[in-house]
């Protein structure tokens, strides 16, 4: 049949009724999520509905690495390790993903983009409050950060709940003083609303598990895949920032701030600054 017409046959058991049935539109809302598409520029731009969804697909994707790395830090802090990186195994995909579309926004040229950027206002991808959740969830604490959300109360909240509980990075580190490694008490003790600040004890503290992986092997594979994620991470902020470069050029930005040299500075923040700097020391006889 498939063959003669290049038709497929419509199998008979093909549900079709659907008023007493979930259906999959249905089930995922889809009136709500494309009805949610809305060009700004009068006459609309054809690239301004790449920009939207460009922007609401990382969003999408930021709400399951919020999910999961919340889960992470829950998993963390109950001493169970193995879940927690399956967690971090799957954000690191998201983090993949989301780095490789850059190159679908890459296709919007300088002038195009001029040609709506006027419509934009005052927006910006720096009023993201879950691109904020992730940066305080990993560790990039700022109270600064929360002024830009006192006109939404619930992304304030959320912030202010992150900003004054440990990061993944701070239950990790309790979750290894609780095994035995001899984290420092200062480091315990921390004011976890402020960033992490460079640890060199911690840094012998890693020595050890990387000079002997077979003895930890868990705790090394988890140093291992936070690398990873911090890693991606900075892709994702270097793929912004040459994006913003080749469509914007040297222009401020439309949150307000110098724009690429304003990027440029994020690259120089590290999460997990001390699991970058025990590598310097491998090999290394003292
Ligand atoms: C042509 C495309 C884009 C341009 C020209 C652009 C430009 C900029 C600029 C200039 C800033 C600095 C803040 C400001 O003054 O506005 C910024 C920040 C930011 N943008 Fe974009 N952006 C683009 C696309 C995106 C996309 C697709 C996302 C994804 C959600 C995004 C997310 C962010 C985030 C999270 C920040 C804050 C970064 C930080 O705090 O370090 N941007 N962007
Ligand atoms: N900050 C960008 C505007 C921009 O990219 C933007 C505007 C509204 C919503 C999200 C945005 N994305 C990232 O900043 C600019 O200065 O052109």
């Amino acid at each position: 049949m498939t063959a003669d017409s290049n038709t497929r046959a419509f199998d008979p058991g093909i549900v079709t009724d659907f008023r007493e049935r979930m259906s999959y539109g249905g089930y995922l809302d889809l009136d709500t999520l494309l009805s949610a598409q809305k060009p700004v520029s009068v006459p609309e731009h054809h690239d301004e509905l790449l920009f939207i969804i460009q922007h609401q697909t990382t969003e999408l994707w930021l709400k399951l690495v919020l999910h999961e790395l919340l889960s992470a830090r829950d998993l963390l802090r109950a001493d169970d390790l193995s879940p927690a990186l399956k967690r971090i195994a799957r954000v690191k995909h998201i983090q993949r993903t989301l780095t490789e579309q850059w190159s679908v926004l890459a296709t919007l040229t300088p002038t195009e983009y001029a040609e709506f950027r006027g419509f934009l206002g005052n927006s910006s991808g720096f009023q993201s409050y879950q691109y904020r959740a992730v940066e305080f969830l990993l560790g990039n604490k700022n109270r600064r950060m929360l002024s830009v959300f006192e006109n939404d109360p619930a992304a304030h909240s959320l912030l202010s709940d992150l900003l004054e509980s440990p990061s993944v990075y701070d239950e990790f580190l309790r979750l290894l003083a609780r095994s035995g490694f001899a984290v420092p008490q200062d480091v315990l003790d921390r004011d976890v609303t402020q960033a992490h600040v460079f640890s060199q004890e911690l840094v012998e503290v890693f020595r050890g598990i990387y000079e002997h992986a077979d003895d930890h092997w868990r705790e090394y594979e988890a140093c291992e895949e936070l690398v990873d994620l911090e890693d991606n991470f900075q892709l994702w902020r270097f793929r912004h920032l040459k994006t913003v470069q080749r469509t914007i050029g040297m222009k401020t930005g439309t949150g307000g701030s110098s724009g690429v040299s304003f990027l440029q500075k994020a690259l120089e923040l590290t999460f997990f600054p001390e699991l970058f700097a025990v590598r310097t020391e491998i090999g290394v006889e003292r």
